[in-house]
């Protein structure tokens, strides 16, 4: 059978509702024996993807751990990358991420120039990204690291407008982070704002570390939920919340 890219897959699931679930893989908290555990328990629950970056990285081991994921499954690798540094052939995907949330020139285009021509040999599948960084109550290492300020909480009439200018510039995916860790989760109003305003498939992460704040964001119109730091903390959440997402989309297929 013909594979179908993460792009297809992403605009069929968003076109019958069906949502999907991304575990965030930092390679800097993972030694090989949690990565290895974590890959079990995504392939138990049928986990839709593996987002693997940071905005730091301090080993540079993703090569490897896209390696030892592969070793193991077939769920797609998606890159997640910080900087151009982050780009590895081996992996499925990328989020060519453009931060449309800030001015800093470097992260709209600068990294994308350094890193085109090394996407452009391997066989990445390049996914044109819109990557929005909202303001979830504490500066997160994202907003740092890209000095930039990210969007207000509560504006999602500004939001709607950056996705809706990313669209137009054409962008295929537009990504709603509050920032890894983050102290709440993106709300509701700025997810219904922006999957309103644009035709993409909406990705909504950061501060998510419960299965009740998963469920909220699939119902604003989130399409994909990604979670990192919660499954660090306690691996039991990857179940809880991709039962959670696989659950919604019955209920609305029923
Ligand atoms: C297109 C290429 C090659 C690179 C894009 C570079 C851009 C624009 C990056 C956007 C800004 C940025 C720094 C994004 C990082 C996103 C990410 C992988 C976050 C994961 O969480 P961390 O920010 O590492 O959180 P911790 O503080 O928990 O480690
Ligand atoms: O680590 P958490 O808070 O789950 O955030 C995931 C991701 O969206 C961060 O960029
Ligand atoms: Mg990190």
């Amino acid at each position: 059978m013909l594979m179908s890219s993460v792009y297809e897959q992403l605009i069929e699931n968003s076109s019958k509702g069906k949502k999907a679930f991304a575990v965030l893989l930092d390679p800097d908290k993972l030694d090989d024996r949690s990565l290895k555990s974590i890959v079990m328990l995504a392939m138990e629950c049928r986990v839709d993807y593996f987002f693997v970056g940071g905005s730091l990285l301090s080993k540079y081991n993703i090569s490897e751990i896209v390696q030892t994921i592969k070793q193991y499954t077939s769920i797609p690798v998606v890159l997640f990358p910080g900087s151009h540094l982050q780009v590895e052939p081996n992996a499925d995907a990328i989020l060519f991420l453009s931060l449309i949330s800030g001015r800093n020139a470097d992260f709209l285009i600068g990294q994308h120039v350094v890193a085109a021509p090394i996407v452009k040999q391997s066989k990445l599948e390049v996914l044109s990204t819109g990557y929005m960084l909202i303001d979830c109550g504490e500066q997160t290492t994202a907003s740092y690291i890209s000095n930039t300020t990210p969007l207000p909480y509560d504006k999602p009439s500004i939001a709607a407008a950056t996705a809706l200018a990313g669209e137009m510039l054409g962008l295929k995916v537009m990504y709603l982070d509050g920032g890894s860790g983050a102290a709440k989760p993106v709300s509701a109003e700025t997810i219904a704002a922006v999957k309103k305003a644009v035709h993409c498939p909406v990705i909504v992460g950061g501060g998510v570390n419960t299965e009740e704040k998963a469920f909220a964001a699939l119902e604003a119109g989130a399409d994909v939920i990604v979670v990192g730091t919660a499954i660090e903390k306690d691996p039991n959440l990857l179940v809880a919340i991709s039962n959670k997402v696989a659950g919604y989309s019955k209920s609305i297929n029923a």
